[in-house]
């Protein structure tokens, strides 16, 4: 197993991984079995909830096994704002997850990252590394952070710094290739501008000045670009562990119609149904913090295809390491408890990705009376 690599940044480790993408063509090639350090014999797919598509459910409210759809166009026009900014109060309470429609990241750019990552990971291997981080570094083609799970995940990974000024720090951004980067670029502001929009919805339904949350998440905006290789076994790996994410607002665009991630809901693993061109929204645990557990981070997972491959792309918008995060005092007024503690962002993320964790435990330490 390769040594663990300290990030500068003193809360991430992270290890070169395994090309999972090549293993994958090599047992497509010879028949082998699926290499023990990938094998979860205690997969709880029996478990998985469902999801019907001829259920008589509308999607408009009722469905409970339909993560809700948000319409941002509505959530901008007057006319119906109230509407629309009720069901992502609800959404956001009930689910912790939603599809955001309408969102205004144009179609072209979304057709060019699609184009651009597809083309990344076509790549042989041998070019990609060209991308692998520097020593210390997590940017990059290939390294993952530990999460102290001794089963590897069946995928591969990109991760990068999207938003400046920090991304301008890092040694991978100006390498990058210049399509992709330029891609990246127009993706990551239109990505921006979606979260503010968010951020500042949300903000409204929790009678919020909208500059609280805009403030406290305004310039850490990361990318996870996942390539997710078929596997013959595919319901004996997991393609990413279950997991919380640890910022505010997750944004994930699913490059192919190819279902994978899944929620825990009501103690079932819940499908997600690819949208074409949606962006899967989640709650992090920062926001459920934040909200003083108003809203909640929810545990999701990703399963691989038996003959597809499956792409994504998530975009994490989390505060400054330095921000302290805690229950907002606008929201833990009156009666209402104070659940959570209060630290600053990096000591919770170094608690979130070094301690021996799994799923959602880790949240239990940052409760109050635990
Ligand atoms: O690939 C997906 O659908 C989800 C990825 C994810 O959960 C993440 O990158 O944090
Ligand atoms: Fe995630």
């Amino acid at each position: 197993m390769a040594e663990v690599v300290r990030s500068s940044e003193s809360w991430a480790r992270s290890v070169p991984s395994e090309n999972v993408q090549g293993l994958a063509q090599e047992m497509g090639d010879t028949c082998m079995e699926i290499p023990e350090r990938y094998v979860r014999l205690e997969l709880d797919v029996g478990v998985t909830a469902i999801c019907d598509d001829d259920d008589d459910d509308d999607d408009e409210g009722g469905s409970d096994d339909k993560v809700p759809i948000i319409d941002m166009k509505r959530l901008l026009d007057p006319n119906f704002s109230l509407e629309e900014s009720a069901k992502l109060h609800s959404a956001c309470m009930d689910w912790g997850f939603f599809q955001v429609v309408n969102h205004g990241v144009s179609d072209e750019v979304i057709e060019e990252i699609k184009v651009d990552l597809e083309e990344f990971f076509k790549l042989p291997l041998k070019e990609k590394k060209a991308f692998a981080p520097l020593p210390g570094g997590l940017q990059g083609y290939g390294h993952k952070l530990v999460l102290n799970e001794e089963k590897l995940e069946w995928q591969d990974m990109m991760f990068l710094i999207t938003q400046p000024p920090h991304a301008r720090n890092f040694t991978f951004w100006p390498t990058s290739p210049p399509t992709f980067r330029s891609t990246l670029d127009k993706y990551s502001t239109e990505i921006k501008s979606v979260s503010r929009c968010l951020f500042d919805a949300i903000a409204k339904n929790l009678g919020l000045n909208p500059e609280v949350l805009c403030g406290i998440f305004k310039d850490h905006q990361r990318m996870r670009m996942n390539y997710y290789p078929p596997c013959p076994k595919a319901n004996q790996v997991l393609g990413i562990n279950p997991h919380t994410d640890a910022g505010g607002l997750t944004l994930l665009l699913q490059v192919r119609d190819v279902q994978g991630l899944q929620i825990k809901r009501k103690g079932k693993w819940l499908p997600v149904e690819p949208l074409d061109k949606a962006l899967v929204v989640n709650i992090g645990d920062a926001l459920e913090i934040l909200t003083n557990g108003k809203y909640a981070s929810v545990e999701h997972r990703v399963m691989v295809n038996k003959k597809k491959e499956r792409l994504s792309i998530a975009a994490y918008h989390s505060p400054s390491f330095d921000h302290i995060i805690g229950p907002l005092p606008e929201l833990k007024q009156g009666s209402c408890e104070e659940y959570y503690k209060t630290m600053k962002y990096d000591k919770y993320l170094e608690f979130h990705f070094i301690a021996k964790v799994k799923g959602k435990n880790h949240m239990d330490y940052m409760k109050l009376n635990k």
